[in-house]
């Protein structure tokens, strides 16, 4: 099947890559030409574990294109996917302006008929209105068909995600049109659900905010357990067994950031909104997320007082592991907080850095190594769980810091692995340990 994709960003380059990997030729369109002239020579503007491989290799076997030019990309397609980006407007709804444009640049270059396929989340109702937009702008000769295909992909794990993801959701109107798109992705392997188009839409908002739900809830019963002397990990593992509760999204820390979670559940309140629904329970999870995600700062000044004069050192930026993306990375409120309040901040992440500069505070500094990061520190955050965090030596922070104490927002410790060290250790929803008081005393 030949297929172009409109945006090339995390969605729509992972889609890109996959489909031409399964047999598809595929043309992946993007605006941004040093990106498209990256891609071009093989060389992903993202950082996602896997992809450049799976691009490089496509590449070759000629089944994968970049252009920026959507005549050229559409040229004799038979389906068009849009994974153009849906960011919050700053009344927390979706800004469906990119998705508008991907239509008009659609409607503007196809001479024959087409299946669109909305794989961007967008508001209940919205591919509707994109197949309306459609009819109102090609020829009347031309055939238009819309379908929702939301994307569950995880930052990250994006390509493993594709490949190994537990459902693929089509939501048609005509029948038709669904099995190509069912077609297209049988060599997948992954189940397949069929259901109509707003159910569709539905389901990917319904998702990301019942998973922000669990963060949320498992972030207040670790707030709990911190005041009870209970351990959030055991009682996680415990509640995970529950085959219905799951065991996975209870791993309490500093809340959840990223491009999604944030944007879908603020604009599912809006959606509710507009429907005169208050939506109270999703607005707890996004408050008590909010208060999350601050909560090193909170432990820290009840340990130091005032953090004025304190160097402190982050390490991890991304919002998660394996990512450069920096979109509502807690390190973000973290360091702009704390530079507020005269703290001198530096910072450590793996791969995020160049991303970080843009978002951060310039009055942060930053470094090449963990080390660098500890050297004479009054404290450490951790607000990103990177292997290379997890697998440090403990020793390190006793040698580096001028005091060894950790305040660990991703529990990247055991607590029986800390109490071997001489260190202060304040995590999330486990009992603090004061090692390295206790031998100051
Ligand atoms: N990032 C993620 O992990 C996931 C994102 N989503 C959804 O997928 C959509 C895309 O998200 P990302 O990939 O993160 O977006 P992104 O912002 O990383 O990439 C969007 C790309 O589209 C390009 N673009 C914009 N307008 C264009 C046009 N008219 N023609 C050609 N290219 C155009 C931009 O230059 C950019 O490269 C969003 O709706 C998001 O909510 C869904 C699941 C996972
Ligand atoms: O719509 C999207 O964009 C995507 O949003 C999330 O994926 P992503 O944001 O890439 O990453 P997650 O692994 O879900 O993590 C999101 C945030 O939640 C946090 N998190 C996750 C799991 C957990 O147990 N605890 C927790 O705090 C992470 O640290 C991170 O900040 C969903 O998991 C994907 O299914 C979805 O496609």
């Amino acid at each position: 099947m030949k297929i172009s994709v409109v945006g090339t960003g995390y969605v729509g380059l992972v889609t890109g890559v996959s489909l031409s990997h399964i047999g598809h030729y595929v043309t992946c369109i993007d605006i941004d030409e040093t990106k498209v002239e990256k891609m071009r020579q093989g060389i992903s503007p993202i950082y996602e574990p896997g992809l450049e491989e799976l691009m490089k290799e496509n590449i070759q076997a000629g089944r994968l294109f970049f252009t920026t030019s959507h005549q050229e990309g559409f040229r004799d397609v038979d389906v068009i996917y849009i994974a153009v980006g849906t960011p919050e407007k700053e009344d927390g709804s979706a800004n469906l302006s990119y998705i508008e444009q991907a239509v008009r640049d659609i409607a503007a270059n196809i001479t024959k008929d087409i299946i669109v396929v909305t794989k961007s989340t967008v508001p209940v109702g919205t591919n509707h209105y994109i197949k309306e937009l459609l009819i109102s702008l090609v020829p009347k000769h031309i055939n238009v068909e819309v379908v929702s295909n939301p994307e569950f992909l995880r930052e990250g794990s994006s390509v493993y995600d594709t490949f190994h993801g537990d459902r693929i959701v089509i939501g048609a109107d005509s029948e038709e049109a669904a099995k190509v798109i069912e077609e297209i992705n049988k060599p997948f392997g992954i189940p397949i659900f069929k259901t109509d188009i707003k159910s569709a839409e539905m389901i990917k908002y319904a998702s990301n905010a019942f998973l922000a739900t669990k963060i949320s809830f498992i972030n207040e019963i670790a707030n709990i357990c911190e005041k009870l002397g209970a351990d959030v990990e055991s009682v996680a593992r415990g509640m995970g067994m529950d085959k219905r509760i799951g065991s996975m999204f209870l791993n309490a820390g500093i809340g959840y950031g990223g491009s999604c979670f944030p944007k879908d559940t603020k604009a599912l309140t809006q959606i509710a909104a507009n429907l005169d629904h208050n939506f109270e329970l999703l607005k707890a999870v996004i408050k008590v997320n909010n208060h999350q995600q601050r909560i090193l700062i909170d432990k820290a000044r009840e340990r130091f007082g005032s953090l004025t004069g304190k160097r402190i050192a982050l390490l991890g930026l991304a919002f998660k592991p394996n990512t450069d993306d920096m979109r509502e990375a807690a390190s973000i409120v973290i360091s702009k907080e704390l530079i507020a309040e005269g703290a001198k901040v530096v910072a450590y992440d793996p791969v995020a850095v160049e991303n970080a500069k843009k978002v951060l505070p310039q009055e942060v500094i930053y470094t090449e190594s963990i080390e660098d990061a500890l050297e004479n520190a009054d404290m450490v955050f951790i607000l990103t769980e990177w292997s290379q965090i997890k697998e440090l030596d403990l020793n390190i922070y006793v040698q580096k810091m001028k005091q060894p104490i950790v305040f660990d927002g991703r529990n990247c410790y055991s607590i029986n692995e800390v109490q071997q060290y001489p260190i202060e250790y304040h995590s999330i929803g486990r009992k603090p340990i004061y090692n390295y008081q206790f031998q100051t005393v």
